[in-house]
């Protein structure tokens, strides 16, 4: 459906994606990664140095006279130039953003503020030749889509920040793209009014081809089929959703998913740590044939699962690791107790029994059979 390359050195930009029809994939990475300037590539707001995209077998951009994909030699069928030339420049292409298929939804909702809510929602399908009826038609019908029929006569300044950004997702639904991309859809809401804005995208996103940048794991988790990490302008980590997060490759997906990832080296005997060589963490099953001795593996842990204490605690399958406890923080019903290893999420009646604070020295520990054991 989607396939892009794309080099923009000037920005560290050095992308290959495929999305399928009808997939959610969700962009997660630290600020700075390249997320905002991969879709505007695809939206057509920014020109990257050299690359190909096509979507639905047609060409967004054709530009320099080597594409990525050629650099990292894997042309591809779909960006075949024809007749194989690759002399550049003259053969470029550049489709303008309005002549897609592709609609871009960011962080805040950018309405028409002179227009009404259903005026808003019936720009695309008129600018695309509609006459008035169909328009308003398709409007009516895209603004109950995301529960905001009762919205369609207000203009944008009289709508919360919630009620806005469901009739841009109206509006941008209504134009049919072929590709939508949400930059941070649900960023600029308040907790109250984001949960019931994602149940909708989860809803009005299930039949579309969706590429979403967020920082949030849980719209990861509710929305996206498949899960794309970047750092650096370059794609570290991609897979299915849950594989990605609970089996983390990289400190940045292991913190965002909230799990404690040790990376290590399988032996006959355990896991030997990369951060210290004399800690061996016992395997649960030998090793197996997808983790055979000499290869790399991650250990994830779940901070639940990580107790903590002062004095060194003995046990057979025990991973035990001392560490100063670097701070606390509270998180609902637990505390989450940062080290310069593992991290722990104790109640505060354990912190106080122990009276944890910054500059201690503790155990950290945790059992084989709560550790989940992969290759990397
Ligand atoms: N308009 C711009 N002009 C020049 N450089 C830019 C521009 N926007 C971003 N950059 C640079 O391009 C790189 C990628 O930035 P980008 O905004 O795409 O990252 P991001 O992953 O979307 O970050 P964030 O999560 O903070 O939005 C960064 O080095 C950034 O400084």
């Amino acid at each position: 459906m989607l396939h892009l390359s794309a080099r923009m050195p000037e920005r560290g930009l050095d992308v290959r994606l495929h999305v399928e029809r009808g997939e959610t994939v969700a962009i997660l990475g630290p600020n700075g990664a390249g997320k905002s300037t991969l879709l505007g590539v695809l939206a057509g707001l920014v020109r990257p140095e050299t690359g190909r995209a096509a979507l639905a077998g047609r060409a967004l951009f054709r530009l320099g006279s080597e594409s990525a994909d050629d650099q990292h030699g894997h042309a591809s069928r779909e960006f075949a130039a024809p007749g194989g030339s690759r002399t550049g420049r003259p053969q470029d292409t550049w489709l303008p953003p309005h002549a897609r298929g592709v609609a871009l939804l960011a962080q805040d909702a950018l309405l028409f503020p002179h227009l009404s809510s259903a005026a808003n929602v019936a720009f695309g399908p008129r600018s695309a030749g509609a006459t008035r009826r169909e328009a308003q038609a398709r409007a009516l019908h895209w603004l109950g889509e995301v529960d905001a029929t009762d919205l369609a006569a207000r203009r944008p300044a009289r709508l919360s920040g919630g009620q806005a950004q469901r009739v841009a997702v109206a509006r941008a639904l209504a134009a049919e793209p072929q590709l939508l991309l949400l930059d941070e859809p649900l960023a600029a809401l308040d907790v109250a009014a984001a949960p019931v804005l994602r149940r909708m995208l989860r809803r009005v996103l299930a039949d579309q081809t969706v590429l979403i940048v967020t920082h949030d794991v849980l719209d990861a988790l509710t929305l996206a089929d498949r899960v794309v990490v970047m750092h650096e302008g370059r794609i570290i980590e991609q897979g299915p959703t849950r594989d990605v997060l609970e089996r983390p490759r990289t400190r940045f997906t292991a913190d965002l998913a909230a799990l404690n990832l040790i990376t290590g080296t399988n032996t006959h005997a355990g896991v030997v740590m990369d951060a210290d060589a004399t800690v061996i963490l016992p395997c649960p099953s030998g090793a197996p044939a997808d983790m055979p001795a000499g290869s790399r593996v991650g250990v994830a842990v779940r901070p639940a699962n990580v107790l903590v204490s002062l004095t060194e605690p003995r046990g057979p399958n025990l991973t035990v690791l001392p560490a100063l406890v670097r701070d606390l923080e509270p998180r609902g019903d637990v505390v989450r107790v940062r080290s310069d290893g593992l991290f722990a999420d104790l109640t505060p009646r354990v912190i106080a029994d122990l009276d944890l604070g910054p500059g201690i020295r503790a155990y950290f520990s945790f059992a084989a059979v709560d550790a989940v054991t992969y290759p990397l």
